[in-house]
C-alpha cells in the first residue's frame, strides 16, 4: 500500500495544480478520475504516483511534468502516461506499436545549409537505459558507480573516429565542466525539473562524459537517461552527423544490453524521449523569422519542429542563435525523425530568405 505521508503530498500537490493555470500535459491529463485511480499503485520496485508526477507538481512551468522512476511505471500508470505520449508524440495511441529501429540510407540526407548562412552547428542524440538497471530516481550509490565503470570501459574499445577518454565529473575542475557547458557538449548542473523528480541524487557519482579528441561524438553518463550519444558539429552537415551516430550506436549496441519495449521501443526516463529517442537539432539564426517568436514556433509547429532556447530546454535564445529539432520521437522511424528534421530545417530557410 501507499503509505499515508505519500497520499497526503498527492492530494495536497494535485489540489495546487489543479487550481494553477498550468500548461502542463501533467495538469491536461491528470483528471480527478485517473488520480483516484492511481493514487494508491505502485511497481513492483516501490515506485508510486508521486514518484512520476513530483517534478510537475512543484514545477508548474513544466511543458510535461512526468517521469518514469522505473520501465514499469509505463504500465502501471499507463493511464495518465499514454495520452500524454499519445499528445507529445501527436498521435501515438495507446494501441499502436512502436516499430523497430531502422536508421535507413543516411547517404539520402544532405547539408541543410550548404551556403553557410543560417546553420551554426548541428546535433543529433539518441538515449538508451542498460538492461538491469532501473532509472534515476530508484538507483542506488553503488549502481552508479558500478555504471559508470562498465560504460566507460566500454567506451575505452572504440576506435578510429570515435576513440576517445572518458572523463568523470568527480574529480573535473569547475572551470573544466563550466567550459564544456558553454560550449554545449556538457550537460547543466542543478535542473531544477530533473532534481524535482529525484534524478540527481548521489551527484556526481557515477556521472561524466566521453569523448573524441574533436568533440564530435560524445557520451553523457547518468544524467537523464543511463546513456545519451551524441554527434555534433558545426555548420549544417546534418548526413554526416548522423553517419556518425549511426556507426556510434551499432558499434556500442554490440558490447551492451539496452532495455527495449516492445511497444514503446527503447525505454528513457522521460515519456517524450521513449520510442527512437532521436532528437536531431540545429543551432540556427532565422532573424526574420525569429523576430516574432510565436510566429517562428507556429511555422515551427507545421513541420513537427520544436523550438528551444541556445542552451537547451529552459533557456533563452542567445544572440538569435536557437536550437530547432524534431518534436516527435514516437511512432516513427530514427530516419524519419531525422529526415523530419532534415527537411522541415530546409523549409525554415526557404521561408526565412523569402521573407
Ligand atoms: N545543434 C546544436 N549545436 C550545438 N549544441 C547543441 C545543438 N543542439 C543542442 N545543443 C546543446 O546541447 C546541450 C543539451 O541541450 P538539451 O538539454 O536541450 O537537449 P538534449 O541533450 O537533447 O536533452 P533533453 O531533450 O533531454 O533536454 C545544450 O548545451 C545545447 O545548447
Amino acid at each position: 500500500m501507499v503509505d499515508a505521508a505519500t497520499l497526503e503530498k498527492l492530494e495536497a500537490g494535485y489540489k495546487k495544480l489543479a487550481a494553477s493555470d498550468s500548461k502542463s500535459l501533467l495538469k491536461k491529463y491528470l483528471t480527478q478520475e485517473v488520480f483516484d485511480a492511481l493514487k494508491t499503485k505502485k511497481t513492483s520496485f516501490g515506485s508510486t504516483l508521486l514518484d512520476c508526477i513530483q517534478s510537475g507538481l512543484e514545477n508548474h512551468d513544466s511543458g510535461v511534468g512526468i517521469y518514469a522512476p522505473d520501465a514499469e511505471a509505463y504500465s502501471v500508470f499507463a493511464d495518465l502516461f499514454d495520452p500524454i505520449i499519445e499528445d507529445y508524440h501527436k498521435g501515438f495511441k495507446k494501441t499502436d506499436k512502436h516499430p523497430p529501429k531502422n536508421w535507413g540510407d543516411v547517404e539520402t540526407l544532405s547539408d541543410v545549409d550548404p551556403t553557410n548562412e543560417y546553420v551554426v552547428s548541428t546535433r543529433v542524440r539518441c538515449g538508451r537505459s542498460m538492461e538491469g538497471y532501473p532509472f534515476n530516481p530508484c538507483l542506488t550509490e553503488a549502481q552508479y558507480a558500478e555504471m559508470q565503470d562498465k560504460v566507460s570501459s566500454t567506451l575505452s574499445g572504440l576506435e578510429g573516429e570515435l576513440k576517445g577518454t572518458y572523463y568523470p565529473l568527480k574529480g573535473m575542475t569547475k572551470e573544466v565542466q563550466q567550459k564544456l557547458i558553454d560550449d554545449h557538449f556538457l550537460f547543466k548542473e542543478g535542473d531544477r525539473f530533473l532534481q524535482a523528480a529525484n534524478a540527481c541524487r548521489f551527484w556526481p557519482t557515477g556521472r561524466g562524459i566521453f569523448h573524441n579528441d574533436a568533440k564530435t561524438f560524445l557520451v553523457w553518463c547518468n544524467e537523464e537517461d543511463h546513456l545519451r550519444l551524441i554527434s555534433m558539429q558545426m555548420g549544417g552537415n546534418l548526413k554526416e552527423v548522423f553517419a556518425r551516430l549511426v556507426n556510434a550506436v551499432n558499434d556500442i549496441e554490440k558490447r551492451v544490453p539496452f532495455s527495449h519495449h516492445d511497444r514503446l521501443g527503447f525505454l528513457t526516463f522521460c515519456p517524450t524521449n521513449l520510442g527512437t529517442t532521436v532528437r536531431a537539432s540545429v543551432h540556427i539564426k532565422l532573424p526574420k523569422l525569429a523576430a516574432n517568436l510565436a510566429k517562428l514556433e507556429e511555422v515551427a509547429g507545421k513541420y513537427n519542429l520544436q523550438v528551444r532556447g541556445t542552451r537547451g530546454e529552459h533557456t533563452e535564445a542567445e544572440g538569435g542563435v536557437y536550437d530547432i529539432s524534431n518534436k516527435r520521437r514516437m511512432g516513427l522511424t530514427e530516419y524519419e525523425a531525422v529526415k523530419e528534421m532534415h527537411d522541415g530545417i530546409k523549409e525554415l530557410i526557404k521561408i526565412e530568405k523569402e521573407m
